[in-house]
């Protein structure tokens, strides 16, 4: 049997899954954890490769692997290839104030969506590079390479320095479009041009692990994990995925480049030579984690609860800001509960409010995109949630279809490192099973979620 390793590095964990590089079957897996925090030092991330892959019995057997990782971060690199400091994570709120600065040197957002196909907000790497230049001008000077974490792990492991169209296209200064990097924005932003890794295309090599001495095991060009997710669910052209992750994610394949200049819906480009529209938010699995932490009880608690109080608990609505936001773009908000009386003033109706506050701000995400699909999939942790699964159709006004819990960032990357080894398209694998929520709509609940965080 020919093996194949994928690697999910996302915001809060390291996941590994080993499968059968023709048929997709599920061999072993292994996962670590990242440390709390929006700046983190790579080199941790690394130690949970290391430690994920362990647990996943090592590389014996594979042939080839790649890494899908939580796009955007910045990591900066000196001339010997060292990290210059903490990397920036896609959750770091310190650039809000470099990204309204970039879009008002350039001309305004349109001129931002036409070049890149996004406008950037605090999680684009070229914001973070001009906070760097402008708070850290040492750290700037000592910035000879740029590059991503799914970049940085990729090189850790085989050598080369490279990063593939998905990921680059968060970047703010690589345009979907055209298929290259706009270094003069990039300068502009800066105030200096540093090597930034080669953009492959979905199934070239990026060389060989090196890392483990494990013998010729083939490195794929790795993507950005709302990429790899895309390729592991294997999202089809009128599917919406709706990841759940530490962040919110909405996005769906398309043929063609997308520019909104409204900011809301980033224009990226996916795994497979295709676009990926995809609104992002910056608070999702983790509202349920506080609320749980907040009654002290456990996340099958926590869903017990919501699911034993009324539809729109009460009128009590919990507005999700905890991070600040991204979309929309409002970094420094925080979250708010409104509707408390005596009798929204239970365990219940708070555990209701916060699942039906983070289905309403990703049902926002998923309005965003404009899109009318024939299937909405469900992924991501807090998809695991059964009350998320049952009151989630109910928010959405629409039927959702919930895969069959898995990695599917990892699965995703697992995919195309199959897909290295051989064909014209990704290996055909046999997808999981799936379950269909349906529910009557409750537009109220978002009416008056609408109404409490004042955008209607
Ligand atoms: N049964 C569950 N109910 C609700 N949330 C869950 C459940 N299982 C996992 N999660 C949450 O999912 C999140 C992790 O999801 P994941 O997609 O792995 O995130 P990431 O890829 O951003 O690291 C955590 O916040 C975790 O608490
Ligand atoms: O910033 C984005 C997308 O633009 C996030 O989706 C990150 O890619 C982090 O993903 P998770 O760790 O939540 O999976």
């Amino acid at each position: 049997m020919t093996l194949v390793a994928g690697v999910d590095s996302s915001t809060q964990s390291c996941k590994v899954v080993i499968r059968d590089a023709r048929t997709g079957t599920l061999v072993r897996q292994g996962r670590a954890a990242h440390p709390e925090g929006t700046e983190v030092d790579p080199e941790a991330w690394w130690e949970a490769l290391r430690e994920a892959l362990t647990r996943a019995g090592g590389l014996d057997g594979v042939e080839a692997m790649s890494v899908g990782a939580q796009q955007h971060g910045m990591v900066c690199l000196d001339d010997s290839g060292d990290v210059v400091r903490k990397a920036l994570l896609w959750n770091d709120t310190r650039s809000a104030g470099a990204a309204a600065d970039l879009v008002r040197e350039l001309g305004g957002p349109e001129r931002w969506a036409e070049a890149v196909g996004s406008v950037p907000v605090a999680s684009f790497t070229v914001t973070k590079l001009r906070w760097l230049a402008e708070h850290e001008p040492d750290s700037a000077r000592r910035t000879a390479k740029v590059c991503l974490p799914h970049d940085w792990l990729t090189w850790r492991l085989g050598g080369e320095f490279v990063t593939d169209r998905g990921d680059a296209s968060g970047t703010g200064y690589w345009s979907p479009a055209a298929g290259e990097y706009r270094t003069d924005l990039l300068r502009a932003a800066f105030g200096a041009l540093p090597e930034l890794p080669e953009v492959l295309g979905p199934r070239d090599g990026a060389g060989e692990v090196k890392a483990f001495g494990d013998g010729t095991v083939r490195l794929a060009p790795g993507t950005g994990d709302n990429m790899a997710a895309a390729l592991g669910v294997g999202a089809l052209p009128g599917d919406v995925v709706v990841s759940i992750g530490t962040s919110g994610t909405a996005f769906a394949v398309a043929g063609s480049p997308s520019a909104d200049p409204s900011g809301a819906v980033a224009g990226f480009a996916d795994a497979t030579g295709r676009f990926l529209p995809l609104v992002a938010t910056l608070n999702a699995a983790r509202v349920l984690d506080a609320t749980a932490r907040l009654l002290g009880v456990g996340l099958d608690e926590l869903d017990r609860l919501a699911l034993a109080a009324p539809a729109g608990a009460g009128g009590l609505v919990y507005v999700p800001y905890l991070e600040g936001e991204r979309t929309p773009n409002l970094p420094s908000a925080t979250g708010s509960l409104h509707g408390l009386t005596l009798g929204t003033s239970t365990p219940a109706h708070l555990a209701r409010a916060a699942v039906e506050g983070l289905l309403c701000h990703l049902a926002d995400a998923f309005d965003a995109l404009g899109l009318d699909p024939a299937r909405v999939l469900l992924i991501g942790g807090g998809a695991r949630s059964e009350a998320v699964r049952r009151i989630a159709p109910a928010v959405f006004g629409r039927p959702v279809v919930v895969p069959e819990p898995g990695e599917y960032v990892a699965d995703g990357a697992a995919r195309q490192a199959a897909w290295l080894l051989g064909g014209d398209e990704p290996p055909a694998w046999e997808a999981g099973g799936s379950e269909r929520y349906e529910a009557d709509p409750a537009p109220g609940i978002r009416d008056r979620y609408a109404e409490v965080r004042g955008l209607r």
